[in-house]
């Protein structure tokens, strides 16, 4: 394929669209039916185990999803990426979050420097700052020790931490590393959320880590504001300094900003925000809950996929595999959604953050070439922990639309719990669904079935699954800090197949900054109207209307400072 040729022009394209039709003869019910079929689509790597089976495919659309894999040249994106080459041209950078995780002896080029010596020189200054902190080698301002830290940061710099924080909140109370510290995520710019975050917490024994890539978001720089503010307003602004620490690839404005660059942690410009949770942007803030130990086992999980997925070959490698799997359910079968459903309370988190990752990859409109695309990409990703999702809205997975669904179990509870006088224990009945929902979905249930149970006329059809409804299983061996890195490289590297095939740059984000810019415009009108009394101008009717009916319903709030910074 010519590199302007446009993927849906190769016969790999037409192919797999002429073969749906081939697919809709066959009910998954029937390709359940198949053994061999079965058996073929169940894959383990390092203890997880994957069943795609209830995918609506056949071992000959693996076959075309292949050719459609070397049409797209896949295999060589992945190559160029763990070269270190300016993969991601809109912004000519290098995509290299796989050296994030790399061993310190392996060798990762971007433009002609092997990056890794600079990766482990942070993290050991992660190692040792955090060490200090836990064990009170570094104090606040008054002597005390810093045991809560609030993390304010956003998008990349927030799901990702958040994400893996939650996940491993269980294994650290099981070893008690977390314990009489707390971690804190301060993300939204609306007060309510730093309120939220500062209550209950003394800024003498608070550490704040600054976590912004570019350090010019400005949600994150008001909060950033609003913090030292708490912090200097109640200790004197002397202690920003061992208050503050911050985390950014810009660290001429981290010393701007007023936090000593000594106690700044760098990461580089070819670490995408959705993709930074291995930098110091996950790792500082969750080495100082947790220890640092544990977290280097969560990078070895990530790295562990990382060689997978550059080395195996296609039939056996899980995120191309998952990866051509989506693009099967998009481009061909039409399904235009994703459900992430993790049967596990600790990955409550998880499809939050696959949501940036996937969405703001891959929701593109033009080709990597700039060229508009005649075909949509990227998914809508949600989710939310079975069972509650089941009590939610799985009502419109099962008889309503059609969404390919992603079920996620663990083979071992962190926190088993065992009642005398129950039929099974809680893990085994969080599981029993996770078993159940996907052959509900791809059985369904037939108007024979019911009439043989004598169910009413007038319910049979409320009461018909036309199953029929794909999805995955991933079933994980247990939830440490090892399997979640796993489960996290695994979801990064099949979005990136899917970019890959779609020939997009998965790896910019243009799309978020027209809001942002009219943000701006915004910002300025209000900060004229209520300064200077200036009348709302610039914009549609409708956004006047709205700004204006604002700006003079809040007239009343009072703007003297220490009101409404809360607990100074
Ligand atoms: O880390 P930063 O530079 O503050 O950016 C935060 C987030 O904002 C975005 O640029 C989108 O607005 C994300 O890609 C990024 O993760």
């Amino acid at each position: 394929m010519a590199s302007s040729a446009l993927i849906s022009d190769t016969e790999s394209w037409k192919d797999l669209r002429a073969h749906v039709e081939e697919i809709n003869k066959t009910h998954l019910r029937d390709l359940m039916n198949n053994t061999n079929r079965c058996q073929s689509m169940m894959l383990e790597f390092d203890g997880i185990l994957i069943d795609y089976s209830r995918q609506r495919a056949t071992l000959d659309t693996l076959n075309k999803l292949f050719s459609l894999a070397e049409a797209a040249r896949v295999k060589e994106k992945i190559i160029r990426m763990f070269n270190g080459e300016h993969i991601n041209s809109t912004e000519n950078r290098s995509v290299l979050h796989v050296a994030l995780r790399a061993p310190r002896d392996a060798v990762i080029n971007s433009d002609g420097k092997n990056v890794v010596p600079e990766v482990w020189h942070v993290l050991d200054k992660i190692r040792d700052f955090s060490e200090r902190v836990r064990s009170g080698a570094w104090v606040g301002a008054t002597g005390k020790t810093l045991k809560d830290v609030v993390a304010v940061g956003i998008g990349g710099s927030f799901l990702g931490p958040l994400f893996v924080h939650t996940a491993l909140q269980t294994e650290a109370e099981a070893s008690k590393c977390a314990r009489g510290r707390q971690l804190r995520f301060l993300a939204n710019v609306d007060p309510i959320d730093v309120a939220r975050n500062i209550t209950g917490l003394n800024p003498e024994t608070t550490l704040v880590v600054v976590v912004s890539k570019t350090f010019t978001t400005a949600e994150t720089m008001l909060n950033a504001r609003t913090m030292r503010e708490w912090i200097s307003s109640a200790l004197g602004p002397q202690a920003v300094a061992k208050h503050m620490v911050a985390v950014s690839t810009n660290l001429k404005l981290v010393e701007q900003f007023g936090i000593d660059p000594n106690n700044a942690f760098a990461f580089w410009d070819w670490v995408g925000g959705r993709y930074s949770v291995c930098s110091a942007v996950g790792v500082l803030p969750l080495s100082l809950q947790y220890g640092f130990s544990i977290v280097e086992k969560f990078l070895k999980g990530a790295s562990s996929v990382d060689q997978h997925f550059l080395s195996a070959p296609f039939e056996k490698n899980i995120p191309v595999l998952l990866g051509l799997l989506s693009v099967w359910n998009v481009s061909f079968l039409g399904y235009p959604a994703r459900a992430i459903l993790p049967y596990s309370q600790a990955l409550e988190k998880l499809a939050p953050h696959i949501q940036q990752v996937s969405m703001e990859s891959n929701g593109k409109g033009v080709s990597i070439d700039g060229v508009p695309l005649p075909y949509q990409t990227g998914e809508i990703d949600f989710g939310e922990p079975g069972t509650n999702g089941q009590h939610s809205f799985y009502q419109l997975i099962h008889q309503g639309r059609v969404i390919p669904c992603d079920f996620i179990g663990v083979v071992k509870s962190q926190q088993p719990i065992y009642l005398k006088d129950e039929v099974v224990n809680n893990h085994d009945e969080l599981m029993s669904n996770f078993f159940a929902q996907p052959d509900a979905l791809a059985y369904g249930k037939t108007p024979e079935q019911l009439q043989k149970e004598n169910i009413p006329e007038h319910l049979v059809s409320h009461k018909t699954f036309s199953g029929n409804r794909p999805s995955l299983s991933i079933l994980l061996p247990s939830l440490n800090a090892y399997n979640i890195g796993q489960l996290l490289a695994i979801y990064e590297h099949r979005v990136a197949v899917q970019g890959f095939v779609w020939c997009i740059n998965s790896f910019d984000q243009w799309g978020v900054e027209l809001g942002k810019s009219l943000a701006t415009q915004v910002r300025k009108q209000l900060h004229a109207s209520r300064k200077k009394g200036e009348s709302v101008e610039g914009f549609n009717f409708s956004t006047k209307t709205l700004i204006t009916r604002y700006l003079e319903a809040s007239a009343d709030v009072p703007s003297d400072p220490s009101t409404l910074l809360p607990n100074i």
